[in-house]
């Protein structure tokens, strides 16, 4: 069996690819050896097998013996580690769920229900380095992949709705806080149907503004708010968030030399785990509506379209209803008054499942079926 290292395995992105391998029992197929930066020599994790005592993270001898390696532990990581391992000569697999790497040349992006022809071209070919897509850029691919493979996309606007998960754990218990804290400024006259909802809004936008309002994880408040700039400022005045979405997409696609134009903004919202976005598509030709449904459902076995319909979509296309399953659902799908060949859609999915985990899972079992 292969020895598969796993680093970062308790973080948040970590903990949900270890409860997605332990569903597909994906440890029945490998032997893991679990690593940590701050408890060497500590037990691992119970995943209903024997594993030796925590490795140290940074050890590349220890690395060394791994056949491949999965790693959560994050950008800072990878920069320190990766490339000691590769110069001391190792030629396993690096399975990543971090940005680090992903623009490199010697690594592929991986979303195997969309490019599982460049994945396996690339193992082939001997790539060793293998890494998971920006969260909303596999999720946009994985609902509207179809779209893609038949040629129908001259280009794009994703406009996203992005969780409070994506900046981290310590953001998403700060989002609680806030909204614990904004309700509790303002509880005794919530409760009183006689008092006025204009004093409401006027005392929850002065907390909003103040400084008793917690405020250690975000720059800015989120709970009550929104936020439209998601990751750092670039020369092109695009946040790199933004500038993520085209060349990513555009790698998995394997097209990076003839790219399709992808650009938009990204906007951060209270949401907890799941991204969401309002697409604008201009179509190559003008397809009926209902060939896009069908095109777009027979794609891949996770993407759900809704149908138009102001009840179903309210149901069934929301962060609520999406957040911890790998449905990938579409829907408020119509052609815009701008011509028949500008679509709309919005989609939503799971930004740790889809978004950071599945993909790395899905590429180890590539990988051992190879
Ligand atoms: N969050 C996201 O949406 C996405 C994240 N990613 C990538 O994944 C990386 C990891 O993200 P994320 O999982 O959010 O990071 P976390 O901060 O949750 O975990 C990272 C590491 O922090 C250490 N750690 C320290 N204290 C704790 C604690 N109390 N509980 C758990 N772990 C702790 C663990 O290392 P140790 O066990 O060695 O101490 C853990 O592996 C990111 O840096 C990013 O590169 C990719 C896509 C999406
Ligand atoms: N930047 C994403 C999360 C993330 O980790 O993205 P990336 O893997 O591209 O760094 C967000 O904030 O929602």
């Amino acid at each position: 069996m292969k020895k598969v290292g796993l680093i970062g395995w308790r973080g948040m992105v970590g903990s949900v690819l270890m409860g997605r391998m332990q569903e597909e029992r994906d440890f029945d197929h490998i032997d893991p050896v679990f690593f940590t930066t701050s408890n060497v020599g500590g037990k691992g994790p119970d995943i209903g097998k024997d594993v030796p005592p925590l490795k140290d993270a940074n050890s590349v001898d220890e690395l060394k013996a791994m056949d491949v390696i999965i790693t959560c532990q994050g950008g800072d990581y990878t920069k320190e580690v990766y490339p000691k391992l590769r110069a001391a000569g190792w030629t396993g697999y690096w399975i990543d769920a971090a940005s680090a790497l992903r623009m490199k040349d010697e690594a592929i992006i991986i979303l195997d229900p969309v490019n599982k022809h460049v994945i396996q071209d690339g193992i082939a070919k001997g790539v060793k380095t293998y890494v998971g897509g920006n969260c909303t850029v596999s999720l946009m691919l994985m609902a509207i992949g179809g779209l893609f493979e038949a040629g129908l996309i001259e280009w794009i606007t994703p406009m996203t709705y992005q969780a409070a998960s994506g900046a981290g754990a310590r953001n998403m218990r700060e989002l609680i806080q806030q909204m614990g804290a904004v309700h509790a400024e303002v509880a005794h006259l919530v409760s009183d149907p006689a008092s006025a909802i204009l004093e409401i809004d006027r005392k929850v936008a002065e907390f909003i503004r103040s400084d008793e309002y917690p405020l250690e994880a975000w720059p800015v408040p989120l709970a009550g708010n929104l936020i439209p700039w998601i990751d750092v400022q670039l020369e092109s005045g695009q946040s790199k968030e933004e500038w993520k979405a085209q060349v990513e997409c555009n790698k998995i696609l394997g097209r990076s030399a003839n790219p399709v134009p992808i650009d938009g903004l990204c906007v951060r919202v209270g949401a907890m785990r799941c991204h969401s976005q309002a697409l604008t598509i201009k179509m190559t030709k003008d397809v009926p509506l209902d060939e896009i449904h069908g095109i777009i459902a027979a794609h891949n076995q996770w993407v759900k379209v809704v149908p138009n319909d102001r009840e179903i979509t309210m149901k069934e296309l929301t962060p609520a209803a999406v957040t911890g399953t790998l449905t990938v659902p579409v829907g408020r799908m119509r052609k815009l008054n701008m011509g028949p060949e500008y679509l709309t859609a919005f989609t939503v999915g799971d930004q740790l499942l889809w978004g950071a985990a599945e993909p790395l899972r899905r590429m180890l079992r590539i990988l051992l079926e190879a």
